[in-house]
């Protein structure tokens, strides 16, 4: 019998499933607590004769056996980050603490023909990006040099270890599960291994695989198509700092041109240190350090060592202490892409931008704009080439950057073929992304339709009650909107990637439900125009086909730069959605 056909996401496996890594140490499978484009995480424990306590200290992240993602991160955890290798690292440069999760194992299983590939590791806690989306962008200054300090040292043990990560974010930081001051480095599935062997990857400047990585921080090299190296981690790390400080960046509404994000990143290199003293906040939350160690980056030589303790020391106004994540005093962020009206946005945004690249309007053309914009919101806006027709919903609420479609790789287990991976793992590497499969809707203003008029009108309600709504962590929401979808008896059959039945690629509501309705074999189109909306509650991962129905508008402010739906908005989102489709299929039905 042909195996079922697999989408990106795997079927999750049974709660209480057990796995055996290749140590043949065996794993007991919790809930599932985190989703990302191409893997699932759980709870897990060593303990396999006990149900998974809900304080287990370990994770488990699932993949499909044949993506790329899961094995690239794995390659660089077992090479780069032994758990001896880390321990002599911390004693010998005497640090308190190396924010590296721990791996503790992994391999493959096998679950009703399908095949996966498994990684265990440290359970970590909340990622940094929710810290600055309740700040309006924006972290303390105290926070954001210390945060530098302790991810120069993370960078220079992976350095020093033949690596780099070359997707350093908010949103690839996490608190340690036990303790929230300790904040870790996550994610290696973009990690690249610019020295093998002692040997530095060769300066070539390749346009075909240019701007690659997450828009807002990837490096200049990145942009050129060169491949990741030391300097691209730092420059990337500057960007993010300089990002926390201010809660925007000159190049935040051109994020959709990649050559325009380049122009202007170029401008802040070329014009430091004023471009970046300039774009300082306040007083309390000057620049000064980050534009000393932008021009730092700038004399760095692609293949040369940097001097890490001399980044530190212009860093080192942080005093050590508890991390404080509660919001900074003075002005609020003049443009963070999240939590604010983007009317007040935009304006301040022009002025920002403006001092930014001098006496030069921001980049941004209203002609070129309304010509992008009038276009439909279609799979030009997913992530990465649409590889296959059938691509679907759940892989569009992913981070920005590109990652390999499906390649089959080999078991890693088998050292004899290391070499071969390495071939086959470079080759798998995420390759030019054109800007025209960047996700995220045309940010901006366009010619209104009635329809857009109509929506904002409900966007506008949904965002005042925003405001009175609880703030809830991601777990929490995540969980919350689970059960009551467990609760209803639905047990998550019709969410995307949980089941045989895939919501359609982008198309009109009306088809979108009808062709749901038809390939799950269930009930009516209308059942399934409600079924489409309430995945989109549970995973907030309907922003694409929904880019097809709202304005770009309401749903350039519905995401946060990650490309995620904010957790809160992504419960009013699906109210929205439920509203629009109802509109449309009724529309379309008469
Ligand atoms: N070690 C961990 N401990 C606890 N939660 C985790 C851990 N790693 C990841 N998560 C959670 O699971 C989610 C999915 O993580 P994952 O690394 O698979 O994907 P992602 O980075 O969000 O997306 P992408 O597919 O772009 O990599 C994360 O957003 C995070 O909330």
């Amino acid at each position: 019998m042909a195996p079922p056909k697999k989408s990106a996401l795997p079927k999750p496996l049974p709660d209480g499933f057990i796995l055996t890594d290749t140590e043949k140490k065996k794993w007991r499978l919790g809930r599932v607590i985190g989703q990302g484009g191409f893997g699932l995480i759980y709870l897990a424990s060593p303990h396999v004769d006990r149900p998974v306590a809900a304080d287990t200290d370990f994770v488990i992240k699932l993949e499909y056996h044949d993506n790329g993602p899961l094995f690239s991160e794995l390659k660089f955890y077992q090479r780069a980050a032994k758990p001896e290798s880390m321990r002599k690292w911390t004693r010998s440069r005497k640090l308190d603490f190396l924010g590296i999760p721990t791996y503790w194992g992994s391999g493959l299983a096998e679950y009703n023909n399908l095949r996966y590939r498994f990684m265990a590791m440290d359970r970590l806690g909340t990622d940094l990006q929710k810290f600055l989306e309740s700040n309006a962008g924006r972290m303390k200054k105290a926070t954001v040099l210390q945060l530098g300090q302790e991810l120069v040292d993370v960078l220079e043990y992976i350095h020093e270890n033949e690596y780099v990560h070359a997707d350093i974010k908010a949103a690839n930081l996490m608190q340690g599960h036990r303790d929230p001051d300790q904040i870790y480095l996550a994610d290696y599935g973009l990690s690249y291994r610019y020295c093998p062997d002692g040997h530095h990857k060769e300066y070539k400047e390749s346009p075909k695989k240019g701007h690659n990585g997450t828009m807002e921080y990837t490096s200049l090299d990145a942009h050129k198509g060169v491949d990741p190296s030391r300097r691209g981690d730092l420059q990337i790390l500057g960007f993010c700092l300089l990002h926390w400080l201010c809660g925007s960046l000159p190049w935040d509404k051109v994020l959709k041109y990649p050559a325009h994000v380049q122009e202007a990143k170029t401008k802040l290199m070329d014009n430091l240190p004023d471009s970046v003293k300039q774009l300082s906040v306040s007083r309390e939350s000057s620049t000064d350090e980050v534009a000393a160690f932008l021009l730092y980056v700038k004399t760095l030589n692609y293949q040369e060592k940097p001097n890490y303790q001399h980044l530190k020391d212009l860093l080192s106004r942080a005093v050590r202490g508890r991390l404080d994540f509660s919001r900074p005093e003075g002005p609020a962020a003049v443009s963070s892409t999240r939590g604010q009206d983007p009317g007040t946005r935009e304006k301040q945004n022009v002025g920002r931008a403006g001092r930014a690249r001098g006496a030069k309007a921001p980049v941004r053309d209203e002609e070129q704009d309304d010509g992008m914009r009038s276009k439909p919101v279609l799979a030009q806006y997913r992530r990465g080439p649409p590889s296959q027709k059938e691509e679907v919903l759940h892989e569009v609420g992913r981070s920005l950057r590109p990652r390999r479609g499906p390649v089959t790789y080999v078991d890693d287990s088998d050292e004899e073929q290391e070499e071969e991976e390495d071939d086959e793992e470079d080759e798998a590497r995420p390759r030019a992304i054109a800007a025209c499969y960047l996700r995220g809707p045309p940010i901006g203003p366009r010619s209104q339709s009635k329809q857009d008029t109509e929506n904002k009108v409900i966007f506008r309600k949904w965002d005042e009650d925003e405001r009175v709504r609880p703030q809830r962590t991601q777990y929490s929401h995540l969980d919350c909107e689970c059960s009551d979808w467990r609760s209803q008896g639905h047990h998550g059959r019709h969410a995307p990637g949980a089941h045989g039945v895939q919501p359609p690629a982008t198309s009109t509501p009306a088809s979108m439900a009808t062709s749901l309705a038809t390939t799950s074999g269930r009930g009516s189109s209308w059942d399934c125009v409600r079924e489409l909306t309430v995945c989109g509650i549970i995973y907030g991962r309907i922003v694409q086909t929904s880019s097809t129905l709202c304005t770009d508008q309401t749903t350039a402010r519905l995401r946060g730069s990650s490309g995620r739906l904010l957790p809160p908005i992504a419960l009013n989102f699906g109210v929205a959605c439920t509203t629009i489709l109802t509109e449309e299929f009724i529309r379309d039905s008469l």
